[in-house]
């Protein structure tokens, strides 16, 4: 007999016929209130899951006492606690490096819409305001040759850093807890401490995972920090931000913008002031959504998946 696994994210076919070659898979495409139960009853005799998202404690192994894997398709895994997975001797993995590029695209994308304006413009040209040549209240500020402060030089931060320095000619000042050498060579970016990289750069551009040593790492004393012409970026989770702090900082003119991909509460409620800001420019969490990488994030994960229930040790085992 096959061991049983659970897909509970929509994937692409051929990672499901991938898998199947191993496992006898139980498909839902998502997870919601009406799925949940019926996840819940097959996780009792699952010997892996792959999917993203799902908040896996010792409260949920508790019904799961087969299994022998937990795959994430993502890079973060802060949904994960690690400590109930190894005391019940149960592998963990995540999906780096395959969607560094797709998700740096994105962040240059969020540094430019929100230093030019460009989502505030596209309103205006679709709204018939544009009746003639536009002044100086629409114009937005440059990116090129300016100082671009990156606190989380991992995978992605160092192809942001690669796209700022060798397209934009951008100065790379960056904080870690270690040195990050290679960018340092390849893309002159400099070591510095939290506090200097806040008050010398023109984008600050968060991109460390969210751990109790990371959350609400930016907070009101770091956005007082800041320039008040600075933008600040986040492409990480909603709680490594202060989201108070934050939504202060852009009302009082504390800094300038800001480029969102991800939020404490999401979906984002309606109601929450981010939302009305003209100096916010915000995306649902889709960093590394493109049709490519969300195919390879998948395919990784569910090799990892495959190793795991195979007895292997899978190449991205979280450690
Ligand atoms: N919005 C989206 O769609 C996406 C969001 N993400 C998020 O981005 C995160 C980073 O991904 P990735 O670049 O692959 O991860 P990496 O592990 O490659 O890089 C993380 C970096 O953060 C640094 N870091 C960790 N803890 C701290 C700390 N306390 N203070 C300062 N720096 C710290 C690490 O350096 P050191 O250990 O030396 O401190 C490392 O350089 C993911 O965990 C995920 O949460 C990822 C993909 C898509
Ligand atoms: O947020 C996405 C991830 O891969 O982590």
């Amino acid at each position: 007999m096959k061991p049983k696994v659970i897909v509970y994210k929509k994937v692409d076919q051929r990672v499901l016929d991938f898998i199947q070659k191993t496992c006898e898979i139980v498909y839902f495409e998502k997870l919601d209130s009406n799925t949940y139960p019926a996840f819940l009853h097959e996780l009792k005799n699952a010997n892996g899951i792959i999917g993203s998202g799902l908040k896996v404690d010792g409260e949920l192994l508790e019904n799961a006492p087969q299994l022998k894997i937990v795959s994430n398709i993502s890079v973060g895994y802060d949904n994960l606690q690690l400590s109930a997975l190894s005391a019940r001797g149960i592998m963990a993995t995540n999906t780096p490096e395959v969607l560094n590029d797709s998700v740096a695209d994105t962040i240059i994308g969020l540094i430019l819409s929100t230093a030019r304006r460009m989502p505030e413009l596209d309103q205006f040209v679709k709204t018939g305001q544009w009746k003639t040549n536009l002044e100086e209240p629409w114009f937005g500020i440059d990116v090129h040759h300016k100082v671009l402060g990156i606190i989380g030089m991992g995978g992605i931060g160092s192809a942001v850093a690669k796209r700022a320095h060798l397209g934009f000619d951008m100065e790379i000042l960056y904080h870690n807890r270690s040195r990050n050498r290679d960018a340092e060579e390849k893309y002159n970016a400099m070591y510095c401490s939290r506090e200097e990289l806040l008050k010398k750069s023109d984008f600050v551009c968060l991109m460390t995972p969210l751990t109790p040593k990371t959350e609400k790492l930016m907070g009101k004393r770091e956005f007082e920090l800041m320039k008040e012409s600075a933008i600040f970026i986040n492409c990480s989770r909603g709680k490594t931000v202060d989201e108070e702090a934050l939504i202060h900082a852009l009302q009082t003119g504390e800094i300038y913008g800001a480029g969102l991909d991800v939020f404490v509460q999401e979906p984002i409620n309606l109601d929450n002031p981010l939302i009305s800001m003209e100096n916010v420019v915000t995306l649902p969490h889709i960093g590394s959504a493109t049709y490519e990488t969300r195919f390879k994030m998948a395919m990784l994960a569910a090799t990892n998946l495959v190793s795991g229930i195979n007895g292997e040790i899978p190449a991205n085992l979280i450690k």
